[in-house]
Formats: structure tokens, C-alpha cells, sequence
């Protein structure tokens, strides 16, 4: 199956999102997910409109060169809906830096050389310096500003992540580094815990070399669907959209969840979860460090010169604090709740850039 929507007319920018390969990509999700790359680009404050293109296959069936001859085929097809200034695909679940580079290489044979075309892209073809721990790291810098507002830091807190992938497994080594506890970790092989805190740089090279987080030796194995309620103090998702339902919100045990992840959390668990005092960090912030680094990306192709690692990286945890004090204003102004400041927020950038235009009804 292949599908690529661009859902958002270009207001402000070219599209931008990400690819994801995934079994159960189909095209309603790939919607909705480029819908939200819409309202996460107004909350960052980047100029793109949003979209999102998949491939319903399992990756992890694929050959290397099976894939490469699926991205390959798919790029033939879109080559004419992308471009530097109409639609701009990244990494999602699935993809990787390799990945852009086969898109960028097809996309070439039709255009000529166009780095900017995809972002995320490997360091040697043009990507940025601090882009593939971008969103992990933004999410860090969201946690941070999130926690400052209760009076807490990373340090000391315990953490329960979900996934260990691309996002999850840098949120979790920043974590790490910051004094924070992970105690539980799943990824689609199983669960670990530890309560005295696992050591992630050692899971990470338990992962590297045996592709698994199964027999681990740092942490007892634990059920993967129990991780999400596990006692914790910070919950961060950073798999897959829905895990999070009227069928398990009830048992949260966290206080805050950072939504790494996009749309973990259904809106029906979004109502069980405030009714407890669950502080929810929405998507469309939480996770808005990876789009803003590809922003970054695309601005150092364009201008053809290369930011080091710490600019990027100063110049993320500024976008990220600042959308963080904009959504608190809008939550104090409208009385609501994050997700709806930081969605009244977004839209409230779109529908400005709508009417400037003069294309209101
Ligand atoms: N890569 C990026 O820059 C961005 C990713 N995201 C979102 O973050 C989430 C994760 O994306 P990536 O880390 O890039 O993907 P990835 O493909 O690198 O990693 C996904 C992880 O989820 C795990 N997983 C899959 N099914 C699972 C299950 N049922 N239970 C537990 N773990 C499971 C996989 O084993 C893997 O560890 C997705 O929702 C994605 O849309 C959001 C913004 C940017
Ligand atoms: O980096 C990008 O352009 C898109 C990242 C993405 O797919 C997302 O934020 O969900």
C-alpha cells in the first residue's frame, strides 16, 4: 500500500512530515497524522503546512535491499509531489536517515540534486548535526519546562518509556544523563524494569548487539502492556497512536505524561485521565523537537552552510521553552487545559496566516 497525503494547502510553507513504514499504516491515519503536523508546525512557530506519507509493510521483514527497492518505487511516484518548496518528507516510525538517503538519491535522477528535499538525512548527504536525537531530545526540553511549572526537576523523578526506537531510546539516554530514573522500558520485543533505575547506555548496547531488550541482564523482564500503567512519576509513550484507552487510562499511575509519541492518547482516555489530575503533555508540543531540527535542516541546505551541534541544539531548547510559555498563555487565557491551548494555539496561527491571505469565506 502506498499513500502520501498532503492535507494542508501551502499557507506558510512547504508540507512537512515524516514516513512512516509500519503493517498498520492505512490512509485514514496517514491523514490524520499529517493533520497534526499541521497544528504542530503553527505551535513551533516554523513555516510549513503539515503532511505525512506511508507504506502499510513490515520493515523489520525486509531485507536492506528490499527496502531500498521499496523506498525507491515509492519515490518514483511521488517524485513530482515533493520538493524543496512544496513537500518536504522526513523519518517516522519505520525510517531512518538511510531511508531519506534513497529518497533523495531517486529524487535527484528526476530533479537533479536537491538535499533539501528530505531532512534527516545522513550528516554526509547534508543532514544537520543533532537531528536524529532531535525529538527525543525536544522532548526532554519539553519534560523540563513541563516540570519546572510543578516545581520539579528530572532528577529523582522515576520514568516509564515506551518504545525504545529512534525517539524513545534518546529520551531515555538524555534522561539518563540528567539524573532521572527510567525504571520500565518496551519496545515491540518486550519490557524491562528495574525500580532502582536501569542502566540505559548499557540497555542501549544490550539492544545494539542482540536487536532485542530481551534477556537483559540489568532488569527483570516485565508484560509490555503493563508498562504503561507501571508505577511511575513520568509516563512517555514513544511508540504507536491509541495505546492509551478507556481501557487502561483508569490505571495510569503516572502524574504526567509526555506524549512522545503521536496521538497515544484517545480522547476518551484524555477525559479519565484529567479526572484523575494527570498532567498531559500534548503531541503536537511534546514532540515538535524533530520537525523544528528538520526546519533547521532544510534552512542549512538552502542557505548551504552548516550550523555545529551545540547551535542546533541551543537554538531547539529556545523554540521549545518558548512554544512552552506560548501554550501556558493561551491555557491561562481560554481557562483549558495543554492540549487545548496548544491546539488553540496552532490554529489560531493558521486561521491568522488564512485570513491574511484573504481566503476566508
Ligand atoms: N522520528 C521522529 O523524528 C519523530 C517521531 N515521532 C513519533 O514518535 C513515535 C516513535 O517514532 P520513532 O522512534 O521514530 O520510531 P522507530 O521506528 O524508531 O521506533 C519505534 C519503537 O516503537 C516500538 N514499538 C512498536 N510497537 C510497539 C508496541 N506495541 N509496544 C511497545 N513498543 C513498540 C518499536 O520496537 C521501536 O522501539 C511515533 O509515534 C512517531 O510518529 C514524532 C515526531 C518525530
Ligand atoms: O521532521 C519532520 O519533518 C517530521 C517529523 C514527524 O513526522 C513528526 O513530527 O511526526
Amino acid at each position: 500500500m502506498l499513500d502520501l497525503e498532503c492535507n494542508m494547502i501551502m499557507l506558510v510553507g512547504p508540507m512537512k512530515g515524516g514516513i512512516r513504514y509500519h503493517p498498520e499504516v492505512d490512509p485514514d491515519e496517514v491523514n490524520a497524522l499529517a493533520q497534526l503536523m499541521t497544528w504542530k508546525s503553527a505551535v513551533a512557530d516554523i513555516p510549513y503546512g503539515g503532511a505525512k506519507g506511508g507504506i502499510g509493510c513490515n520493515p523489520g521483514d525486509l531485507s536492506k535491499s528490499e527496502l531500498e527497492r521499496l523506498t525507491r518505487v515509492f519515490t518514483q511516484k511521488i517524485h513530482d509531489l515533493i520538493g524543496v518548496h512544496t513537500d518536504v518528507p522526513a523519518p517516522d516510525m519505520g525510517t531512518n536517515a538511510q531511508t531519506m538517503a534513497w529518497i533523495l538519491d531517486e529524487y535527484s535522477k528526476f530533479h537533479g540534486h536537491s538535499p533539501a528535499v528530505v531532512t534527516g538525512k545522513p550528516i554526509d548527504l547534508g543532514g544537520s548535526l543533532g537531528r536524529e536525537a532531535a525529538t527525543g531530545r525536544g522532548v526532554v526540553f519539553a519534560a523540563e519546562a513541563l516540570l519546572a511549572e510543578h516545581g520539579k526537576a528530572i532528577k529523582g523523578l522515576t520514568f516509564a518509556i515506551q518504545g525504545f526506537g529512534n525517539v524513545g531510546s534518546w529520551a531515555a539516554k538524555l534522561i539518563h544523563e540528567r539524573g532521572g530514573k527510567v525504571i520500565a522500558v518496551s519496545d515491540i520485543t518486550g519490557a524491562v524494569k528495574n525500580p532502582n533505575g536501569i542502566d540505559i547506555p548499557e540497555l542501549l548496547r544490550h539492544k545494539e548487539s542482540t536487536g532485542s531488550l530481551k534477556d537483559f541482564q540489568g532488569a527483570d523482564s516485565m508484560d509490555a502492556n503493563e508498562l504503561l500503567v507501571h508505577k511511575c512519576d513520568v509516563l512517555i509513550p514513544c511508540a504507536l497512536g491509541g495505546v492509551l484507552h478507556r481501557g487502561n487510562a483508569a490505571d495510569v499511575k503516572a502524574k504526567f505524561i509526555i506524549e512522545a509519541a503521536n496521538h497515544p492518547t484517545d480522547p476518551e482516555a484524555d477525559e479519565i485521565l484529567a479526572k484523575k489530575g494527570v498532567v498531559v503533555l500534548p503531541d503536537i508540543y511534546a514532540n515538535s523537537g524533530g520537525v523544528t531540527v528538520s526546519y533547521f535542516e532544510w534552512v542549512q541546505n538552502i542557505q548551504g552552510f552548516m550550523w555545529d551541534e551545540q547551535q542546533v541544539n541551543r537554538t531547539l531548547q529556545n523554540y521549545m521553552t518558548r512554544a512552552f510559555h506560548n501554550i501556558k498563555n493561551m491555557c491561562q487565557t481560554h481557562d483549558c487545559n495543554l492540549r487545548m491551548g496548544a491546539f488553540t494555539l496552532g490554529v489560531s496561527r493558521v486561521a491568522r496566516a488564512t485570513l491574511l491571505r484573504g481566503w476566508e469565506a
